[in-house]
């Protein structure tokens, strides 16, 4: 195995098989330890895009409140599916699908539409421009700020949906999606989710379907393997511990290395990460 390989390896758990029975079981329960160990909080927030990776963190929190209320007989303990679309959402049909098989106590819609493009003329004024890919990154930070302001009114953390298959490229928005409180999918590749998914019995296609952050106007639901020029099984063989080829092993390690700060807090005059 390639040096740096293994480093990632370790460094963001992954692991070449999982039970998926036995992991939907830890990652439960981690979810309800977590509330149990922070009595004020009630409620799990999550944004549902229709994707593999809400539809598996979603179905976990429910799962997780409904044991918690079970065990506690408190019905304040709640998930609420919160849909952020920015305007029409094209596969809106998967989401609420998505909604409906996880069976989320509470659905919230919160059209971010006119913020982001709210923000993105306050700051175009300044004769700045913004990228359409830029701005696809202000819609992330604007769904982490709609989750934050419902989890602020209801007791509530926000769950990210960051896992290994995405953080070793770090394809996610800093402060966006890749702000959460919960991230319980870290150390899954993508086809380990997809098993989880299937063995909680989702519809085939939300595991189906190609991952897409769906974040550019110009380039709608572009997938990611396109934007990063790898396949998730690429991805899921290089954190097996799998032989792939130079150059795909290459393109992983350079996405890594360029994303290094996102997976630590802000740099600081202590840090040695960014040396
Ligand atoms: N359609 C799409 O699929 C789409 C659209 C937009 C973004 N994305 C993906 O979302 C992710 C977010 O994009 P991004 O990474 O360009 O934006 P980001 O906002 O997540 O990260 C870039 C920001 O991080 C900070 N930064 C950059 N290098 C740094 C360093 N060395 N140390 C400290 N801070 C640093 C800067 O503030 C910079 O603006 C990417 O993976 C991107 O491909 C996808
Ligand atoms: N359109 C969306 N509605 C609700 N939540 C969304 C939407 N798009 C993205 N999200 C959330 O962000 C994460 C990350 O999405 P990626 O596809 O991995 O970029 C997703 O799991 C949702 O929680
Ligand atoms: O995060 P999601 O739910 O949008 O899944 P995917 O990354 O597969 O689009
Ligand atoms: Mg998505």
């Amino acid at each position: 195995m390639r040096t740096l390989q293994k480093k990632i390896i370790t460094a963001l758990h992954a692991v070449p098989s999982i039970d998926p029975e036995k992991e939907i079981r830890t990652r439960v329960d981690f979810l309800k330890d977590y509330m149990k160990a922070n009595s004020f909080l009630k409620t799990y927030v999550l944004g549902i895009s229709g994707g593999q990776d809400s539809s598996l963190a979603g179905t976990l929190a429910e799962h997780a409140v409904t044991e918690l209320r079970a065990e506690t007989g408190d019905d304040s303990y709640q998930f609420i599916a919160v849909r952020l679309p920015y305007g029409e959402q094209a596969d809106e049909a998967d989401a609420m699908q998505s909604i409906e098989f996880m069976q989320a106590d509470q659905t919230m819609r919160v059209n971010i539409k006119s913020s982001v493009d709210a923000m993105e003329q306050a700051v175009v004024a300044n004769g700045i421009e913004i990228s359409d890919f830029n701005k696809g990154n202000i819609k992330a930070r604007a769904r982490m700020i709609a989750q934050y302001a419902i989890a602020g009114q209801t007791h509530g953390v926000v769950i990210g949906t960051d896992h290994a298959a995405e953080a070793v490229t770090g394809f996610y928005t800093k402060f966006g999606d890749g702000g959460a409180d919960l991230t319980p999918l870290t150390g899954l590749n993508k086809s380990q989710g997809a098993s989880m998914l299937k063995a909680l019995g989702a519809p085939a296609h939300l595991y189906e379907k190609a991952p897409t952050a769906d974040l550019e106007d110009n380039r709608p639901a572009l997938a990611d393997e396109v934007a990063l020029g790898v396949t998730y099984r690429n991805i899921d063989d290089y954190l097996e511990g799998k032989e792939v080829d130079d150059a795909v092993a290459e393109k992983i390690e350079a996405w890594y290395l360029k994303t290094e700060h996102k997976r630590h807090l802000p740099a600081t005059v202590f840090d040695e990460f960014w040396k």
